[in-house]
């Protein structure tokens, strides 16, 4: 049994440990909270991100960081991007110098357009072997209730992300490796900018047409800021790129898609924000992933769209207006 620890107790960093927990790991999971910790360890429930769900007796809770991370083989990081910086230089200290430090999140840092894993390297110094990624078409929800889900499991160091392969596949989630990160935690963020515009244009009404289209150029988009980024092309068309693309953007569990729907009908982002306490990492990311686009020299018109509505730029009907009357251009360039 691989001591593992997963840092975040939220929907996705619960439902993962039940996975791991299913594959046959001992997982100690940190929470923020005392009392998120006491109730999964009192009553095997995380009533507050995942209620109804009965976790493993393998999953221990804690909320010292220094107690979950000690001797860990692999530690999970899943707490929202923007926070990851100010918590790894508190948690840095305590990894162990041989764990594999693995990205279960989907944002680009603001201000540093730095990807996560980018972070956790310049925080940890851990080399691009001991640093990896898991994507893919994964909403929380849907695989704490073990339905089945295929994922991307993504290392530079294709052996690593074997390791990590064996790691997380259970009867339920089928892990694919990968070695394109850049391709693999771009296309994870960028799904959720295009996933608050897809809710746009369903709570303004629209139909399939309209959401299949902004699907489909939101994925060329992504593919275009990623070959300028060094990716594979085929990542953008595998589970981390059009797999979790299509999941997110259909799914009404996304908090991203959801965001988007509720700018829609007419709430304004504060309004949404004060409503849940879930991230929806789009939010935040269109900022940096415009930024990103603009330092490459990408066209992403999506993507800059929603970042002008976040910013309260632009209505959701002038999105859609600005994005359907663009000078017309060829489908493939
Ligand atoms: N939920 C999903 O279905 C899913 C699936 C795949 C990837 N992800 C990604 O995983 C990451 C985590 O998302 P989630 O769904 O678990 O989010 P969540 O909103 O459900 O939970 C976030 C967790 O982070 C904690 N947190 C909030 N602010 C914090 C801070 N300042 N310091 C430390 N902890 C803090 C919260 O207490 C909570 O435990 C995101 O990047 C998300 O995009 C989510
Ligand atoms: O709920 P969302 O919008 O954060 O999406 C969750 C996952 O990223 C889907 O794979």
């Amino acid at each position: 049994m691989a001591k593992t620890a997963v840092l975040g107790a939220g929907s996705w960093g619960t439902a993962f440990s039940l996975v791991l927990a299913d594959a046959g790991n001992d997982v100690h999971l940190w929470g923020r909270r005392k009392e998120v910790c006491d109730a999964i360890n009192q009553t095997r429930e995380n009533p507050e991100y995942l209620p109804g769900i009965l976790l493993p007796e393998t999953i221990k809770a804690s909320h010292d960081p220094a107690v979950v991370l000690a001797d860990a083989e692999f530690v999970v990081l899943a707490v929202p991007s923007q926070q990851l910086r100010a918590n790894l230089r508190d948690w840095a200290r305590h990894i162990p110098h041989d764990a594999v430090v693995v990205s279960l999140m989907k944002g680009v840092e603001l201000g540093t357009h730095l990807r996560m894993s980018e972070v956790i390297a310049e925080l940890t110094g851990a080399g691009p072997e001991r640093v990896a990624v898991v994507t893919g078409p994964n909403l929380a929800r849907e695989i704490a209730q073990r339905e089945p889900a295929a994922a991307v499991v993504a290392c530079v160091d294709e052996g690593v992300a074997q390791r990590l392969q064996a790691w997380c596949h259970t009867p339920a989630f089928r892990p694919y490796t990968n070695t394109d990160v850049v391709g693999c935690e771009l296309a994870g963020t960028t799904k959720n900018v295009i996933a608050l515009a897809v809710g746009v244009a369903d709570g303004l009404g629209y139909g399939d047409n309209a959401k299949a289209s902004v699907i489909t150029r939101g994925l060329a988009e992504t593919a275009r800021l990623g070959l300028a980024m060094g990716a594979d092309p085929m990542t953008m068309m595998g589970l981390a790129g059009m797999g979790d693309l299509v999941a997110t953007c259909s799914s009404p569990l996304s908090r991203n898609r959801t965001f988007g729907e509720k700018l829609g009908r007419g709430m304004t982002v504060d309004e949404i924000v004060a409503s849940t306490r879930q991230v929806a990492e789009g939010v935040k990311s269109s900022d940096s992933v415009s930024e990103l686009a603009r330092l490459h020299g990408v066209d992403m018109p999506i993507v800059e769209q929603v970042a002008a509505l976040i910013r309260g730029e632009a209505t959701p009907k002038e999105l859609v207006s600005m994005l359907v009357s663009r000078s017309p251009k060829p489908e493939i360039r």
